[in-house]
């Protein structure tokens, strides 16, 4: 079954991206190329009023956004860019509130602060660092911030101020809250889905297409550095009588059965597929013909030495299996047709056996 372990969501939730999504970096860069001219200007403005620090706290603000954004550029190191961002508009909002720029009236930019930090940082950070601008701003509208700076801020400014942010802030958690629900369950939906499409239903096995998938890869790991893969191309003896006696649902049980001793059989490398109705493949990387000869037969044995219970009588079934191995530099359809060749052989040869192709032996 898919992996439903996602109680961990933060680093797997930003790494999922749905489709329309902006992605994060993108968003900085935008908000750096929108912050850059309103903090020249705004540091032009204060150079006319006659303000001597902000000027150079906003110029020096938006040089270091740029250098963010270019570092980016080069580095492509998402984290740093993230947290260069974060550090930037932190320090930034807090002079402004500080230093009651604009007579006070620039610290209603605190409201652009909670959508962002929730956007670009996971709900843990978003929490901190909204509750911290909370905590810093209440301190700084009580009497302590009074002793601090010479406040230009009203009373009821304050108290609108901070019931207004603190709206804002619960109501920024709440929505991210929901998005990032939304986005888990699309995740959920996503890996059933990519699970569904390469496993079997009944054995949970990979399914043809996938186990394609996987001897693709491994043949191209073969022909770069040679390692040999074999096959085991496995079918379920007189499947046709068992379901004819016991029914189909008995049938599907063996399949079940087959499938789970395939699984205890083999190693954790191995790819197992169900390659057809009562057919299955075992992918064997690293393993000559003659290994999985033996491999085949441990198989082999185990299915025959298993059983369902049927009306309180143990029911059995045999396979027999064509083994074959990588050949120079032979395409997949050739091997799997020696591997089909060899299990023919293994049916004519009166079932439950294992053979290898015959040109295998004389290679
Ligand atoms: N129960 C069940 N039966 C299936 C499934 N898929 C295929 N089958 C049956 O598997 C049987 C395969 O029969 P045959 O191809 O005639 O071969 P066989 O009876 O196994 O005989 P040999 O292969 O010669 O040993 C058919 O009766 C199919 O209906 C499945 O998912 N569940």
């Amino acid at each position: 079954m898919p992996d439903g372990s996602y109680s961990t969501t933060d680093p797997r939730l930003s790494q999922f991206r749905v489709k329309g999504e902006i992605p994060v970096p993108v968003l900085i860069n935008w908000l750096t190329v929108f912050a850059m001219p309103l903090l020249l200007f705004f540091g032009w403005r204060s150079s006319v009023l006659g303000d001597p620090i902000t000027p150079t706290i906003l110029i020096a603000t938006a040089t270091l956004l740029a250098l963010n954004a270019g570092l980016y550029g080069v580095l492509r190191r998402e984290t740093l860019h993230r947290r260069g961002f974060i550090t930037l508009i932190t320090a930034l909002f807090t002079y402004l509130a500080v230093g009651a720029v604009e007579g006070g009236s620039a610290v209603l930019w605190l409201f652009a602060y909670p959508p962002i930090i929730f956007y670009i940082s996971n709900a843990r950070v978003g929490v901190r660092a909204c509750a911290g601008g909370y905590a810093a701003l209440a301190l700084l509208f009580s009497p302590i911030g009074d002793w601090v700076i010479d406040s230009p801020y009203s009373s009821s400014f304050r108290l609108t101020m901070l019931a207004a942010l603190g709206f804002e802030m619960v109501t920024c958690y709440i929505l991210d809250q929901s998005r990032r629900r939304s986005k888990l369950s699309l995740m959920r939906l996503a890996n059933e889905f990519e699970y569904a499409a390469k496993h079997d239903a009944l054995t949970g096995l990979a399914n043809r297409r996938e186990a394609l998938a996987q001897l693709e890869g491994e043949q191209h790991r073969y022909l770069r550095n040679g390692r040999p893969f074999s096959v085991l191309l496995m079918d379920v003896d007189l499947f046709k009588t068992i379901n004819d006696t016991h029914g189909h649902h008995v049938g599907d049980e063996l399949l079940v059965l087959v499938a789970d001793t395939l699984r205890a059989q083999s190693r954790k490398i191995d790819t197992l597929s169900r390659w057809g109705g009562e057919e299955f493949l075992a992918l064997l990387p690293e393993t000559e013909p003659e290994e999985a000869v033996q491999l085949a037969n441990r198989i082999r044995e185990a299915i025959a030495g298993a059983s369902i219970e049927v009306d309180k009588t143990p029911v059995r079934a045999t396979i027999s299996i064509g083994v074959a191995g990588i050949r120079h530099s032979e395409s997949l359809d050739r091997l799997l047709q020696r591997a089909d060749e060899a299990l023919y052989r293994a049916k004519a040869r009166g079932r439950n056996q294992a053979c290898i192709g015959e040109e295998e032996t004389a290679a």
